[in-house]
């Protein structure tokens, strides 16, 4: 339902996004584990059902669906007889273990319901960085779509250790939304949207728009539940990473999760950047597993900025063990981030070019260290 305009009476016209949201011919819906499971009693197995029949129904509309489904941890903790999400990896990697049975097993009997078959589908951050892993996770994601069953999406927790997570679900959905060239992605959670700042503490506007970064101007996105992980920070970077890849984002409650998949009218809609970033680039900025750090100076930082490409002379230091075409940080003496961008050397050829003038360089190490075409400025 769309709010009523106080002046004129009228219900506001659909804005494109929604639009984009509505119909959409294949989506990707993320549910976040405080939708999904409460502190003590586990998995709520009604909601489940709740949301595999908004699911199905927009299934049956003709849109493919795949769905990321957190829950794992939350699930595991009632049946180990622990009182809270762990913080510790090997409690966390248990938990995970014992829930994430208990997790599919219950989006399989929810799904049944109507005759559909549901696959389970365990990333890691490792199948998603390397480009030439991505088509593994494509191929069972396509071949499950053909076949009529729904894919269900997890991290793959058991194994993933910090160093190398996605970090949250919200960040995994829009890179599955990325690899699978989805139209759309929803992101259900136990919030109905965006607010300018934290809606526990009260006084809080629900944002229904957001077109570009100026709106998100003087936003706080606070920290999560007690269950879920990344919070509402998560939720607006997993939006960018999204938008980069032309995906238009609707973040709204699991409990409305039918007018979120029906007429897209609820929540905060998020609207996808006008023009999608090449797929490389997006890789680059997103995607990409980093190998290494270069320390650039001031000069090289601004030569970046400007859509430069880095030269020898800026770099001022060189850490880790990267190879020739490897994904590389970028860094200001200061220590922030400034880039990312694809090397043309390995660390020992740059470690012997650190600072020095292209011209007094062997002619092998000519090149610039890290290409225009290459780079992908942080924001
Ligand atoms: N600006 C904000 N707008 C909306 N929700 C916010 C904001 N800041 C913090 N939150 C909190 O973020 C929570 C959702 O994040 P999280 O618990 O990680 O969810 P999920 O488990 O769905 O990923 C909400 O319950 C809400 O209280
Ligand atoms: N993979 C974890 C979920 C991690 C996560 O991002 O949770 P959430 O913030 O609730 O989406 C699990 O299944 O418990």
């Amino acid at each position: 339902m769309g709010t009523t305009d106080a002046t004129t009476g009228h219900e506001p016209a659909i804005s494109t996004v929604r639009r984009e949201i509505a119909g959409a011919r294949s989506i990707v819906v993320k549910i976040g584990s405080s939708a999904l499971t409460d502190l003590h009693a586990g998995l709520a197995v009604d909601r489940l059902d709740r949301l595999a029949d908004a699911l199905e129904s927009r299934m049956a509309a003709g849109t493919d669906v795949i769905v990321v489904s957190s829950g794992a941890i939350g699930a595991g903790l009632a049946p180990l007889g622990l009182r809270r999400r762990p913080t510790d990896l090997a409690t966390k990697q248990a938990a995970a273990s014992v829930g994430q049975l208990a997790l599919a097993h219950a989006w399989g009997t929810s799904f049944a319901r109507h005759g559909r078959t549901v696959g389970q589908v365990l990333l890691t951050a490792h199948d998603i960085s390397r480009r030439s892993h991505h088509a593994n996770a494509q191929r069972t994601l396509d071949r499950l779509r053909s076949l009529g069953a729904v894919a269900v999406v997890n991290e793959n927790d058991t194994v993933a250790t910090d160093e190398i997570r996605f970090g949250d679900n919200d960040r995994l959905a829009a890179l599955v939304a990325h690899l699978a060239g989805a139209q759309a992605l929803v992101l259900l959670s136990d919030v109905d949207g965006l607010y300018d700042g934290d809606p526990r503490k009260g006084g809080a506007t629900l944002i229904r728009e957001v077109g570009g970064p100026e709106d998100l101007d003087g936003v706080v996105a606070g920290s999560g539940g007690a269950l879920g992980t990344g919070g509402m920070a998560s939720k607006l970077s997993a939006a960018r990473l999204a938008a980069d890849a032309g995906v238009p984002v609707l973040l709204a409650a699991a409990e409305s999760a039918a007018a979120a998949l029906g007429s897209a009218d609820v929540g905060t809609a998020f609207a996808a950047r006008p023009a999608r970033m090449s797929a490389r680039r997006f890789w680059v900025r997103h995607a990409a597993e980093t190998r290494g750090r270069l320390t650039v100076d001031d000069g090289a930082a601004a030569a970046i900025a400007r859509r430069a490409s880095l030269l020898p002379a800026g770099v001022v230091a060189v850490d880790g063990t990267f190879g020739a075409g490897d994904v590389v940080e970028i860094v200001g003496t200061d220590g922030a981030l400034r880039a990312r961008g694809v090397t043309a050397y390995d660390a020992d050829e740059v470690g012997q070019m650190v600072g020095r003038s292209t011209s007094s360089l062997p002619e092998g190490l000519r090149r610039a260290v890290v290409h225009a075409d290459d780079l992908v400025a942080a924001r």
